[in-house]
């Protein structure tokens, strides 16, 4: 029998990093867990330090290995990573220039608002299947070159390398042997034509971004390399890489059209399987590659909710609220119902359907006898609305009528958020028993690769329902509610975007 059945995945996200070993029966044998710091070094600034994300990639990697008695039964390594998130290194010291720029960061709202009134977006949207909005990774990028001292001419001559975070772990891992990254990260740049599935010249051309930092773009389920000997005990196959909303939708076996699946972690991320055809949205929802492998490229429609889970932190750090984000499931259950109180999250602007970085956050409806509680479930709520603007876009869109929506992520764990997603939906709202889904996605990818797992179907065949939340709540009560966020919405959009 093959020794070698089990992947070890690492899942990168905004605020934590997680590795974790899985068995062929999906059990998570091991699982290492540690947050970071998040830098907010001006108004709507957010960076992260590259230095600290490798280490304690490094750090989860080898205690959760060390837990499975070593790397000896590992078949593989899968990556999955937050998205657009940007790192610009040396490549011959391996040294990042700058802090990571966040996908949430919005320094380049205005650069992006100048290219809309050029009239640049529709070419951006056919090719990229993206907006113009400084969420994506290629304003971020040319920021750094043009901010960096010599930033630009090192790169022009080579000397630079350029990636999601993906392809920054992949080239530590890897001792500086392998630059490249995956059609789902690459996606998301900005950069990349996503029908040629290859980085388009034009782009490249429009964000002043030089070709030569840029990676190599594989598909999400193929022997990337191999890492350095000196990391693990010994040399792991890199076997795997995914986006990880993309992975999460991999990892949910969302692998027919017409599936779906919202991951809550400091974000939302719906994302609806459309087959081997891009769909164009009408609704500004993203079409986007939700995966490829093999010679098969699958797409999606994709709509982004920046705050989720954050808002739930920002409770917990921002107002001394809770001191644990649990604690919001009793807090919401208390109170009968939201007293006419709203939250709408937008501290980083708005994401899909309204893409206004310029909108700011908001409570309203208070009275005096609102408390801590009802602000807590309006918290909730919000993400529960605004998933629910993304699924009418979807459905506009020529999504149809989803038969169950599969979530997860940090959030997910939380019922009476899963149930009130289900009342405003009118859909019911499955989350599956093993609720890593994203660091599972990656290790998919991984064993597909390695031969942990033989085929897609075999795949399908490990997801298990843990628990159906299913739409309960009177009709009527529940339209007046989403009545109420829509005037809420409409007070925090933006002149430009409310007009
Ligand atoms: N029980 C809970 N109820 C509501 N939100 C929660 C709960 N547990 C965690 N969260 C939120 O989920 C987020 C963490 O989810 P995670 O999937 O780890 O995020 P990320 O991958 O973006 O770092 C945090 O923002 C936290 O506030
Ligand atoms: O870290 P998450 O789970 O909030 O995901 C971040 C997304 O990939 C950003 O597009």
């Amino acid at each position: 029998m093959n020794k070698k059945n089990r992947i070890l995945a690492i899942d990168q996200g905004t605020t934590s990093t997680r590795s974790i070993v899985f068995d062929r029966d999906i059990t998570a044998l091991a699982v290492a867990r540690v947050e970071f710091a998040q830098h907010y070094p001006d108004q709507g600034w957010v960076e992260h330090d590259a230095e600290e994300i490798w280490s304690n990639v490094l750090s989860t990697a080898r205690e959760a290995l060390e837990k499975v008695g070593g790397p000896a039964t590992i078949a593989g390594i899968g990556i999955t990573n937050q998205r657009e998130t940007i790192v610009v290194w040396d490549r011959e010291t391996g040294a990042p220039v700058h802090r990571a720029i966040v996908w949430q960061d919005r320094r380049t709202a205005a650069v992006c608002a100048r290219m809309r009134e050029q009239g640049h977006e529709a070419l951006v949207r056919e090719r990229t299947g993206l907006l113009l909005d400084p969420y994506f990774s290629a304003t971020k990028i040319a920021w750094i070159l043009d901010n960096v001292d010599g930033a630009r001419a090192r790169a022009e001559q080579g000397k630079l390398a350029c990636g999601t975070i993906d392809s920054f772990l992949l080239w530590r891992l890897t001792g500086g042997r392998v630059h490249a990254t995956d059609m789902t990260n690459a996606a998301r740049t900005l950069l990349f034509n996503i029908h040629d599935c290859a980085w388009d010249d034009d782009m490249l051309a429009l964000f002043n971004v030089p070709r030569a930092i840029l990676p190599d773009v594989r598909t999400n389920s193929e022997i990337f390399g191999e890492t350095d000997p000196a990391l693990f005990g010994e040399a792991l196959k890199v076997a795997g890489m995914a986006g990880d909303q993309n992975a999460a939708m991999v990892g949910q076996a969302c692998f027919r059209p017409g599936t779906a699946k919202a991951t809550y972690g400091t974000g939302c991320f719906a994302l609806l399987n459309t087959g081997t055809r891009p769909v164009r949205s009408e609704n500004r929802m993203l079409t986007t590659i939700a995966y490829r492998i093999g010679d098969e490229t699958t797409y999606a429609l994709e709509g982004s909710i920046f705050v989720a889970g954050a808002a739930i932190r920002w409770l917990r750090d921002g107002l001394n609220l809770i001191t644990h984000a649990s604690q919001t499931d009793d807090m919401a259950t208390r109170v009968p119902h939201s007293h006419g109180v709203y939250m709408v999250p937008g501290f980083v602007g708005l994401g899909a359907p309204h893409w206004d970085p310029d909108a700011r956050g908001l409570i309203c409806g208070l009275t005096l006898d609102a408390t801590a509680a009802h602000i807590a479930r309006a918290a909730l709520e919000s993400v529960a609305y605004q998933t629910l603007d993304l699924m009418d876009a979807m459905r506009e869109d020529g999504g149809g009528e989803l038969s169950a929506l599969r979530v997860d992520g940090g959030m997910s764990v939380n019922d009476w958020f899963c149930q009130f997603l289900a009342d405003m939906l009118l859909t019911p709202v499955e989350r599956p028993q093993q609720v890593e889904t994203t660091a599972l996605g990656a290790a998919f990818l991984a064993g597909l690769a390695t031969g942990v797992w033989s085929s897609i179907p075999e795949l399908e065949g490990t997801w298990t329902r843990g628990h159906l939340f299913r739409p309960a709540m009177d009709k009527a009560q529940r339209d007046s509610m989403v009545a109420g966020w829509h005037m809420a919405v409409r007070r925090t959009l933006s002149a430009s975007v409310a007009a």
